[in-house]
């Protein structure tokens, strides 16, 4: 059976553009259906396995027909079963191209609403809020751009998918008293919703009511009809019409934003002329990112504000960093709300609920500030047409790695995050290329492990400590790239040089409103995160660490421990249970090592458990390159749609992890 698949839209809103795009990706036959009219293409592609038929439609203004084109194509699409459609509409007017939109999905209940040309769209300087759209629609919405091939797949994706039917429900106003009544007769004996019959049928629409005789009702019908013509005079359609408006109207209110595009001004020049630069453009681009992690880690964790505060004599600024950033003080919050829960709760609930699930969940919530930072510094970025220029600027040192200039963005955003880092591999080029940066971009350390660095780094001598942190990052984005490479090479067999796909827009100067969407956008999955996984894995590991099952895992884990670390006794199974813990997320790591010593310090735990500086320093290194925590784990299973390269990169992440903590201690062991 071909899964059938209708497309239709308004003219002009890209409809066969599209269409031609996925022949070109998944060519198998392009044919005229036998028999019926020829206006209607039908195309077969094979996709995921699967026979799709798709139905390329001449374009519609609506469904109730101005021309004998229209009507033939009108009849076939509402009387005519298909498994799903794809309803077009054009980002650079979408207003007016919904119209179409809103009445395929009334009548079929289902439906895929698509946002042709977003290329056009970002040149013009229009934002469409997707997210805003598809919750007042109901419906899922996708915008795609079908000569960038941006989203192109993620509508036929979506197409595909098992839909949930929903009623679109426009109100008739001064009809909707007949909507009712028409629509009751016909409930049951027509294909779709008998509403959008009924309010066809007040319209005259001859499609509706071919439909509408041929299920023997027209009689009926048309005495309805006539009664609602005697109460409200003969122009019923133009009700119809009206209200349909009245509905499309609060649908795109706060939906579509336009913003300034700027080509003249001073700073669009100063920052092409930077970025653009073959010299000087990558040096730019690291300034402005590094601009940004600056600011928001500072904010964020006090590093390395404090760092630079302090090299300069003002130790008071450096300590207020320090104290005042807003992991410190969500993380002083949710420590006194899991205190407040042990005591309030008799045990063991106490401490499921404080050690486990606030614990757990606060501390991944902690991070959610400096995430948010990240992501709307990037927004600004992005908005405002910088993006993609240092992408194009750093496109020649990833390109010796085998990578594009867009490599940046899940390695920046990793920096927050992973778990967002790894869906953002999708702006990568090619399959292959974003399935071998999702499987290492693991490898770029998170904001939980550069609170883990800081900590560890407070047990080596002053002198060396942010020289420690940033070896750490350097090392870590080395075995990001060599990991990405190789399985770029091997795993992925990429043969040819990436190609940059970019087009560079003009700059626009950003609007709050969608630098928040744009934000909100990216951070919800980081929510979700901490809702659900970090959620249900706390009180799973709540579990373990309480019972028995830990210490016999730090127990047979002794040896590597001392092997690697030179740890022996209690201090290897602390640091193999805190390792353990860690999967979870990384800044349990702490947690585990302090409460082992029943303080909260961990200077004072380490000094219990006898670690030197010297482990310390190869314990950051490992915690840097280890598996990468559980949330992360589950959406690069997502990404990559094989629990065998998870696997495998989980392996290697660990087999890598203890070597570097091997070859440290025995280097630095020998000073
Ligand atoms: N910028 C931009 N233009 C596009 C895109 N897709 C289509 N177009 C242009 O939009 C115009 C209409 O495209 P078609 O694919 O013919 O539109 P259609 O919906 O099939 O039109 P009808 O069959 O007449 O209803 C053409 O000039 C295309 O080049 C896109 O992704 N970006
Ligand atoms: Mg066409």
């Amino acid at each position: 059976m071909c899964y059938s698949i209708a497309v239709v839209g308004q003219p002009n809103v890209g409809k066969s553009t599209f269409i031609n795009v996925l022949i070109g990706k998944y060519v198998s036959e392009v044919a005229n259906w036998p028999g019926v009219t020829v206006d209607i293409k039908i195309i077969k592609i094979e996709y995921d396995g699967k026979e799709v038929c798709i139905y390329d439609f001449p374009g519609m203004y609506s469904l109730n027909p101005t021309s004998e084109e229209e009507r033939i194509a009108a009849e076939r699409f509402v009387t005519e079963d298909f498994d799903n459609h794809i309803a077009i509409a054009d980002s650079t007017s979408l207003k007016r191209t919904l119209y179409l939109v809103v009445q395929s999905l009334e009548l079929k209940g289902k439906g895929v609403v698509a946002l042709s040309k977003t290329d056009a769209a970002l040149k013009a300087g229009i934002h469409i809020n997707v997210g805003l759209l598809e919750k007042k629609l109901g419906f899922p919405v996708i915008p795609f751009s079908s000569y960038t091939l941006e989203g192109v797949e993620e509508v036929l994706e979506k197409a595909l998918e098992r839909q949930k039917e929903r009623e679109l429900y426009i109100n008739y106003g001064d009809l909707e008293y007949y909507v009712v009544r028409i629509s009751e007769l016909l409930r049951g004996k027509v294909k779709g919703n008998p509403r959008w019959y009924a309010a066809e049928a007040l319209a005259d629409n001859p499609v509706a009511w071919k439909v509408i005789e041929s299920v023997g009702l027209g009689e009926e019908v048309r005495k309805l009809v006539e009664g609602a013509k005697k109460e409200l005079g003969t122009d019923l359609g133009k009700i119809i019409v009206e209200q349909r408006w009245k509905f499309i109207e609060e649908l795109v209110e706060g939906v579509i934003q336009v913003e300034k595009v700027v080509k003249e001004a001073w700073w669009a020049k100063a920052l092409d002329a930077a970025l653009l630069n073959p010299i000087l453009g990558p040096l730019a681009a690291f300034l402005i990112l590094f601009a940004v992690l600056f600011v928001s880690f500072s904010l964020n964790t006090g590093f390395p504000a404090n760092v630079v505060f302090s090299s300069l004599g003002l130790d008071s600024l450096a300590e207020a960093a320090e104290s005042y950033n807003t992991s410190e003080i969500l993380g002083s919050f949710f420590d006194s709300l899991a205190e407040a829960a042990r005591n309030a709760l008799p045990d063991p609930w106490g401490s499921l609920v404080g050690d486990g699930i606030i614990a757990g969940v606060g501390a991944v919530l902690s991070f959610f500030p400096l995430i948010f930072t990240v992501y709307f510094l990037l927004a600004v970025l992005e908005d405002s047409g910088v993006a993609p220029r240092i992408a194009v600027a750093l496109d020649p040192l990833f390109r010796v790695v085998g990578l594009t200039g867009k490599a940046i963005f899940p390695m920046i955003i990793s920096m927050g995050c992973n778990v967002p880092g790894v869906l953002s591999s999708r702006v990568m080029e090619s399959a292959a290329l974003r399935k071998a940066v999702a499987m290492n971009v693991m490898y770029v350390p998170c904001q939980a492990r550069l609170v883990v660095f800081l900590a560890l780094a407070s047990l080596l001598p002053p002198w060396s400590r942010a020289l420690s942190v940033l070896a750490v990052y350097a090392y870590s984005l080395l075995v990001f790239i060599v990991t990405t490479y190789i399985s770029a090479k091997l795993i992925f067999k990429v043969k040819e040089k990436a190609e940059l796909v970019m087009e560079l827009p003009p700059y626009h100067v950003p609007k709050l409103r969608i630098l928040l969407w744009m934000t909100w956008d990216q951070a919800k999955h980081f929510l979700k995160k901490a809702g659900t996984i970090i959620f249900v894995f706390s009180v799973i590991l709540w579990f373990v660490l309480e019972s028995s099952v830990s210490q016999a895992i730090g127990k047979a884990f002794e040896p590597l421990s001392e092997w690697a670390l030179g740890l022996k006794g209690e201090a290897a199974e602390v640091i193999n249970v805190a390792m353990l813990a860690g999967t979870v997320a990384k800044e349990v790591v702490l947690d585990v090592i302090a409460i082992s010593s029943g303080t909260s310090n961990i200077k004072e735990a380490a000094a219990a458990l006898g670690i030197t500086p010297v482990q310390a320093l190869a314990l950051m290194f490992a915690v840097a390159v280890y598996v990468p925590c559980i949330a992360t784990i589950a959406v690069m299973k997502e990404e990559l749609e094989s629990w065998r390269l998870v696997a495998l990169s989980v392996g290697v992440s660990i087999i890598i992890s203890i070597l570097t903590a091997k070859i440290i201690t025995v280097i630095f062991g020998l000073f």
